[in-house]
């Protein structure tokens, strides 16, 4: 378990963690999403003891990182694939690990067959594709045999290959008890990915939600409508209790509608129809309303369209005064 309290990290003026407050639990894949610039990197740092906070704690498994005795047993993460040096061979790269962190030499053949790098484990890393060093990573990851995992972005720049082997590999970790932290920019892949999500936008938690939850109340059906008639149709769709609000290109939505039922009415009223289709709001679409809301918080006056529940006690706060103060 990885428990973040009041977590803040400021770098002079700039506010890159804004006391973010969350669990991320075992046994599920935890999807942690936001935009560049959100926050996210700086966050896993913290969690690992690579930057200090300037106010809040994390703890794993109830401890700071810097308590931790042998911490790769505890925690294991996949930060920046780069960070090998190239000069050396997979296998050394993982036996030098390995070695500083108490780790039986053993588990390193048993890590580079988990990650399908066997046949390449004496070839220097420089050499790597880019594919085979987020597996270099990711076998780094496993190597402590932890109950903690922690990945920030490692779908990025991956073949649908590669992308498949990440999301099947999280999920097994995950159904083993395992705690699973993962970052993304993408709501499309943390929708087949995680159970839970928790995203942050400007440093700052907007929403900690179930995925089955964040989809449920987002995955939206409307019936989009154009028509010549315009007013005509509205008052026909108005007397038969509908309610269409506009859309882009001078077009009509109606939420839930049926398109048939929608078509027949129209018909009926002799109105022309030039487009009745039915459509599926993206969670893309739902994730960036959600996100947009905080990095153009200025520019935004009406009201907030997410639904209120998806959102925590502390994002609802969030939406208005402590950010004028530039916080
Ligand atoms: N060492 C640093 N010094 C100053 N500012 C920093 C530093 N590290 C991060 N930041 C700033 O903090 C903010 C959060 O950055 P961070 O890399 O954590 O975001 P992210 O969500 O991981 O983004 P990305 O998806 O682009 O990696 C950004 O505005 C970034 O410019």
């Amino acid at each position: 378990m990885i428990e973040l309290e009041a977590l803040t990290k400021r770098y002079g003026e700039k506010v890159a963690v804004n006391n973010l407050t969350f669990t991320v639990r075992p046994g599920i894949v935890t999807g942690f999403l936001g935009p560049n610039g959100a926050g996210k990197s700086t966050t896993m740092r913290m969690v690992l003891g690579l930057d200090r906070p300037t106010m809040g704690e994390v703890r794993i498994d109830g401890k700071r990182y810097d308590q931790l005795k042998d911490p790769l047993t505890y925690i294991g993460a996949l930060l920046d694939a780069k960070a090998v040096h190239g000069g050396r061979s997979a296998y050394h790269h993982l036996l030098c690990l390995a070695q500083s962190n108490g780790i039986p030499k053993s588990r390193v053949a048993e890590v580079l067959d988990a990650v399908g790098l066997t046949a390449v484990a004496r070839k220097k890393a420089k050499g790597f594709s880019y594919g085979m060093g987020q597996r270099l990573g990711i076998a780094g990851a496993l190597l402590g045999d932890p109950r903690i995992l922690m990945f920030d972005e490692p779908v990025n720049g991956l073949d649908p290959e590669g992308i498949h082997w990440i999301r099947t590999l999280m999920k097994s970790l995950a159904a083993q008890g395992r705690t699973v932290f993962v970052s993304s920019h993408l709501m499309s892949e943390m929708a087949v990915t995680a159970d839970h999500l928790v995203v942050i936008g400007q440093g700052r938690l907007l929403a900690d939600t179930s995925m089955a939850d964040f989809i449920e109340r987002n995955s939206r059906s409307y019936v989009r409508i154009r028509t010549p008639q315009r007013e005509r149709l509205l008052d026909v769709l108005c007397e038969a209790g509908i309610t269409a609000v506009d859309a882009d290109g001078g077009a009509l939505e109606v939420d839930g509608g049926k398109p048939e039922w929608i078509g027949d009415l129209a018909a009926q009223h002799q109105v022309v129809l030039h487009e009745l289709s039915p459509r599926q709001a993206s969670l893309e679409e739902a994730f960036m309303r959600l996100t947009a809301e905080s990095v153009e918080y200025h520019a935004h006056t009406g009201a907030v369209p997410v639904p209120d529940e998806a959102l925590t006690a502390s994002a609802r706060q969030a939406w208005g005064s402590d950010w004028k103060k530039g916080a």
